[in-house]
């Protein structure tokens, strides 16, 4: 659709969002990064110079290490990808370097490969870079195991008189190396734990313990994912290393009898000494790819690299350490993902165990567990046995105090003009109840923080049991009565209706949207939701928030350049590869954090756009600002974020200290080269809440 009409803005917005899917954002990373690809080359050289004249590069992506392989003069080069996307573009990256008939490709996984059909013989050297942050994320063992069954030659033995590299087959890489460390880290932690003990005026103990999706404890259910990734060095607050770095395991991958013997290994574990005093957050993992015997590429945080780390959150209440007490790591290798958990904290010779007294997490069947966890209440017991687990965005979200105190504010102030208005319009016994809907996405207390007793009747469109469970207890744990707050997907028969009357001649006093995803960006239809919402208000009633503006600066950052399109051939080897991979570059960048980005402010803060909630009449899809440069340099990109307007006096910034939102970039697709006191005109258009800008002298 794009080829066709490259201008028609819903092919364009769904071309953004399928191109993040299709093609990995590390794509663009990894080609950028010429140290990781300078290195693969010598020691593909080396190898094959050698005597390894038959190679197979397992993932191959772009292509460009089967290249190196063919450009180091091996004899056969075969290559292989399974995803069709990144398969065609190989096909067309290797046609452009005159490469397309001596690198055979195949649309495969390897585990699929057989021999002769796919290749002709075993290959003398196996090349491969399918390894995400933890790792093993890739599949890099099953990968192997299979590679040296059936496409590898048999290693070089040492018994018998050193066989030729050309009869014997190896891996590069020849093996990695797995660092880790203890962290604090309150960024982390904010995603991942409750932090806040109460919201908004609502208390929120009566939950219990909260928990993000990735957890260590391998038997709970699937739903969870044993780690995270985050870019250590650009994490706001930055972290604190609890103990020093340890060895977490060392792997060969030219053994396939180790790579065999990895997930049946017993759990390793080790005692950490702790050296800084400190709340433990998270272990921190990274590793050292050993291509050979001298070249290795390093996943550290310290490392300049681009790449990010894999985060263990420590999901348990009992976690402040001293120094002088030791930290019980557990190492496995389940299930092929690598596994690290924390198991105990080990002080003046007793072992508190940090996860046993984890109670079960509630999501399976949370009615049977709710009224146990109720129960519990009722024995007044200080914390309820129960637990819950909410999305990492979710735990954010419920984390930002600033966010629901000054909504809290806000409501209460529609509430008091409301009831005067009762109060003069209705006798005292017959006041209307004030309705209030909170449609957020996901998990929302916003709905419990509206209701005053006796005047106000909330819905919540919250519709998975246990956020429903969580909201019962909230209001039980806060002394509200529970008839007035119901769910509002129980009186409307599909997602769809979800606005809609409360009741036949009834209208709602307030509607509470969710307007701006995690990721920085505006949430689909809001204007659409905004304008229906609004036909459903009584007089006087309100829709938080009423108004959103959008704030932008002109920003400088080669990192964001790096994230975005390949930059020429020089980071790829010489390789023509950029035109190809750029096809997917996407002009807007989300999930970004401006206050550690590493990039140069050439503007002070403009405001871009306003979007009226309450006025539809008041909103324009396109508007030219003129922004002043007051750094000279090279305009790369335009960062946003939002301020949003709860009503005239309580507005909150999702580009603040303790937003839990990030915020986004539009990248140029040409840079700007400015100079101090120029202007620079910029027209920016939001259809169908997304936004695109074009910046001109
Ligand atoms: C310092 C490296 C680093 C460190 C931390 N974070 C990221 C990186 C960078 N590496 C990321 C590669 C990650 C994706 S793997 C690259 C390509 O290979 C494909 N594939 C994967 C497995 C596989 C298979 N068995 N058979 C055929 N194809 C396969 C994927 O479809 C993908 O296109």
């Amino acid at each position: 659709a794009l080829k066709l009409r490259p201008d028609f803005p819903e092919a364009k917005e769904n071309f953004y969002r399928v191109a993040n899917w299709l093609v990995e954002r590390w794509h663009f990373l990894m080609l950028n990064d010429h140290g990781r690809n300078h290195k693969y080359q010598l020691a593909i050289k080396k190898a094959v110079e050698g005597g390894c004249s038959s190679v197979l590069d397992i993932g191959t992506g772009t292509g460009i290490l089967g290249m190196c392989a063919k450009m180091a003069g091996a004899a056969e080069v075969y290559a292989c990808e399974l995803s069709k996307t990144m398969y065609e573009l190989a096909c067309e990256v290797l046609s452009a370097n005159g490469m397309a008939d001596s690198i055979k490709i195949v649309h495969l996984k390897s585990l699929d490969m057989k021999i002769p059909k796919d290749i002709p013989n075993r290959v003398s050297l196996v090349v491969t870079e399918t390894v995400d942050a933890g790792l093993f994320g890739e599949g890099i063992i099953e990968t192997l195991i299979h590679a040296w069954k059936h496409l590898l030659l048999p290693p070089p033995n040492t018994q018998q008189p050193l066989s030729s590299p050309s009869q014997t087959g190896r891996v590069i890489p020849a093996g990695a190396t797995v660092f880790g460390v203890a962290v604090q880290c309150r960024e982390i932690r904010r995603q991942h734990r409750l932090c806040a003990s109460s919201v908004g005026g609502l208390d929120l103990s009566a939950v219990g313990q909260i928990y993000s999706p990735v957890s260590c404890l391998a038997d709970t259910e699937d739903s969870t994912e044993p780690y995270t990734t985050e870019r250590l060095s650009r994490l706001r607050g930055g972290y604190i290393q609890l103990t020093q770095p340890f060895t977490a395991l060392d792997i060969d991958f030219n053994n396939v009898q180790e790579l065999e013997g990895l997930c049946s290994r017993e759990m390793m574990q080790l005692r950490l000494c702790v050296t800084q005093e400190g709340v433990l957050d998270a272990l921190a993992v990274w590793f050292q790819l050993h291509l050979d015997q001298d070249n290795h590429l390093s996943t550290g945080p310290q490392e300049d690299t681009c790449w990010e780390q894999a985060i263990y959150p420590i999901q348990s209440p009992f976690n402040t350490v001293k120094c002088g007490d030791e930290i019980l790591v557990e190492v496995s290798c389940k299930d092929s993902y690598l596994r690290l958990c924390c198991a105990a904290i080990i002080r003046d010779g007793h072992t508190f165990r940090l996860y046993n007294a984890t109670p079960k997490i509630l999501n399976a069947n949370p009615e049977a567990e709710l009224c146990s966890a109720l129960a519990g209440l009722q024995t007044n017991q200080e914390k309820p046995s129960c637990a819950f687990m909410l999305e990492s965005a979710e735990i954010a979200l419920l984390n930002n105090t600033a966010y629901h105190n000054s909504f809290q504010r806000a409501m209460s102030k529609l509430l008091v003009s409301l009831k005067s208005t009762r109060r003069s319009q209705q006798s005292d016994t017959e006041l209307d109840p004030i309705y209030v809907l909170d449609v957020s996405e996901g998990f929302s207390v916003l709905s419990l923080i509206a209701i005053s007793p006796g005047l106000v009747q909330a819905y919540s469109s919250v519709e998975k049991e246990h956020h429903q469970s969580m909201l019962r207890l909230l209001a039980k744990g806060n002394g509200v009565l529970e008839s007035t707050l119901e769910f509002w997907l129980s009186h409307v028969e599909d997602d769809s209706a979800v606005l809609q009357r409360p009741a036949t001649e009834k209208l709602w006093s307030a509607i509470i949207l969710d307007c701006i995803e995690t990721c920085g960006l505006i949430r689909q239809k809001l204007l659409e939701k905004a304008t229906l919402a609004r036909c459903l208000l009584e007089d006087g009633g309100q829709i938080f928030p009423e108004r959103i503006v959008i704030h932008g600066m002109l920003v400088e950052s080669d990192t964001l350049l790096r994230e975005s399109a390949v930059q020429g051939t020089e980071p790829t080897l010489g390789f023509n590869i950029a035109p190809f991979i750029n096809q997917f570059t996407v002009p807007v960048h989300v999930f970004l954090d401006l206050s550690t980005l590493e990039c140069t402010h050439l503007s002070e803060a403009v405001e871009l756009f306003a979007l009226d909630l309450m006025n539809s009449t008041a909103n324009y899809t396109d508007r030219e600002v003129k922004v002043r440069v007051n750094t000279s340099g090279k305009v790369t990109a335009i960062a946003f974020w939002y301020q949003i307007h709860l009503d005239s006096e309580q507005s909150v910034s999702t580009f603040s200290e303790d937003s839990h939102w990030k915020q986004a970039a539009v990248v140029l697709q040409q840079p700007l080269t400015v100079s101090r006191g120029e202007w620079v005109k910029l027209s920016i258009q939001l259809h169908k809440s997304s936004i695109s800008i074009i910046a001109v002298k």
